[in-house]
């Protein structure tokens, strides 16, 4: 791919949640957004979610796991195929395992298998190549989040914050030159978010999610059980560092003893309270917090942001910007960067030991 060309990559992502896949289009030379285009979002019914839920904190070739990353490959051919004029694919795949700690990540789904199904060259395995360099493999939307940032405008700090079913947040100093130049990231997985009040709105209600925060509303934040939270060791650890879907699934026995509200009210401030804590970390204090991923739905949630922040918390759109897409275009975007041979993260946001590109590229890529 020649250096400045800009080619429309399609993005998919498969987040922590399990709720479905995303697919959105960028126009970009890998370093600088032209546009972004259409998305498309296909849910997972809910015997693939069992599917995908059996495999969890599996790792390749364990029980379960074949038919999860099939699964995951057709309902991407399935979506992807609806998209015209696509150059490259970025296919992240669907996060079964993350053991940062053993060096090791698993991302289901098989690229090559993929790009012979549509047809397109795709890039895969992305969190990899950072992790056999000492990296945590994650976060790795930051350097997107960088580009984003030159997009709008912005010249002074900012951050974002993607509150998926995993929280992660990405400090940027956008005057720094490039992603990897020295003070112009900080990235880290700030806690929990979704993931765990979704298990007890499952395990209480038999419901996927507290929509609107409506239960969250009724409840109090019960006294104590916050501090508990923020004793473990995650928050006081210095960033980089990430997190598995279910590594704080122990926090629903924090809340084992609450009536239903209260327990979503105090899930939903330990969400917020492992976002406020992680913002401590932050190089110069951010101009304003911009808020991607389906948290950014919960009033509730929001609320407590806002309140236990000094600066503006806003969703993405409030800067032109797409947040249930921002996952999937990242991915668009970082596929760009591996053709071109370029970084997708460096020390300040995995903890590699040097900027690297990760990736693996099946079919072939145009000129
Ligand atoms: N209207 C809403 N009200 C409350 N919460 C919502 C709403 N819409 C979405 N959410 C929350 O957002 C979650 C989905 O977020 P998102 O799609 O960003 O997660 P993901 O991409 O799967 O996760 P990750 O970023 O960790 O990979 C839902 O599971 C739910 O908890
Ligand atoms: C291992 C893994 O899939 N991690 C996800 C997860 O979901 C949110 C958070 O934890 C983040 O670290 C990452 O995803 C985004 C896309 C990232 O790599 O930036």
């Amino acid at each position: 791919m020649l250096k400045g060309q800009v080619v429309r990559a399609l993005g998919a992502m498969s987040g922590t949640s399990l709720d479905g896949v995303d697919a959105a289009a960028v126009e970009t030379d890998g370093v600088t957004i032209s546009g972004f285009g259409e998305s498309a979002y296909r849910p997972y019914s809910r015997d693939e979610q069992a599917v995908l839920r059996a495999a969890l904190g599996r790792w390749p070739g364990q029980d379960g796991v074949a038919p999860a990353a099939r699964l995951v490959e057709d309902a991407h051919a399935q979506l992807l195929s609806e998209f015209d004029g696509i150059d490259l694919i970025g296919f992240h795949g669907q996060t079964l395992a993350h053991d940062p700690a053993g060096g090791r990540t698993h991302q289901a789904g098989d690229g090559a298998r993929l790009a012979g199904l549509l047809g397109r060259p795709v890039v895969w395995d992305f969190r990899s190549a950072d992790m056999r360099l000492g990296g945590q493999g994650a976060p790795l939307a930051p350097f997107f989040h960088f580009a984003c940032a030159k997009f709008i405008g912005a010249d002074a700090p900012l951050a974002f914050l993607n509150l998926g079913g995993v929280g992660n947040l990405t400090w940027i100093d956008p005057a720094r030159p490039a992603p990897e130049a020295e003070g112009a990231l900080l990235a880290f997985d700030t806690g929990p978010a979704n993931a765990p009040l979704n298990d007890l709105m499952m395990e209480r209600r038999g419901l996927p999610f507290d929509e609107g925060g409506a239960l969250a509303a009724q409840g109090k934040v019960v006294d104590g059980a916050l501090e508990l939270f923020l004793d473990e060791g995650y928050f006081l650890k210095m960033p980089p560092k990430s997190l598995d879907r279910d590594d704080f699934s122990l926090m629903l026995d924090l809340v084992r003893e609450l009536d239903d509200a209260n327990a979503a009210a105090t899930m939903t401030a330990m969400a917020a309270a492992a976002v406020m804590q992680g913002m401590q970390f932050c190089p110069a204090p951010p101009e304003r917090l911009l808020v991607t991923g389906g948290g950014r739905h919960n009033p509730v949630l929001m609320e407590m942001l806002a309140v236990g922040l000094d600066c503006p918390v806003q969703p993405v759109e409030a800067v032109g910007l797409d947040g249930d897409m921002l996952e999937a275009q990242a991915f668009a975007y970082l596929a760009v960067r591996v053709a071109r041979g370029l970084p997708t993260s460096c020390p300040s946001t995995t903890g590699v030991r040097a900027a690297v590109g990760g990736g693996e590229i099946s079919g072939r890529i145009g000129s």
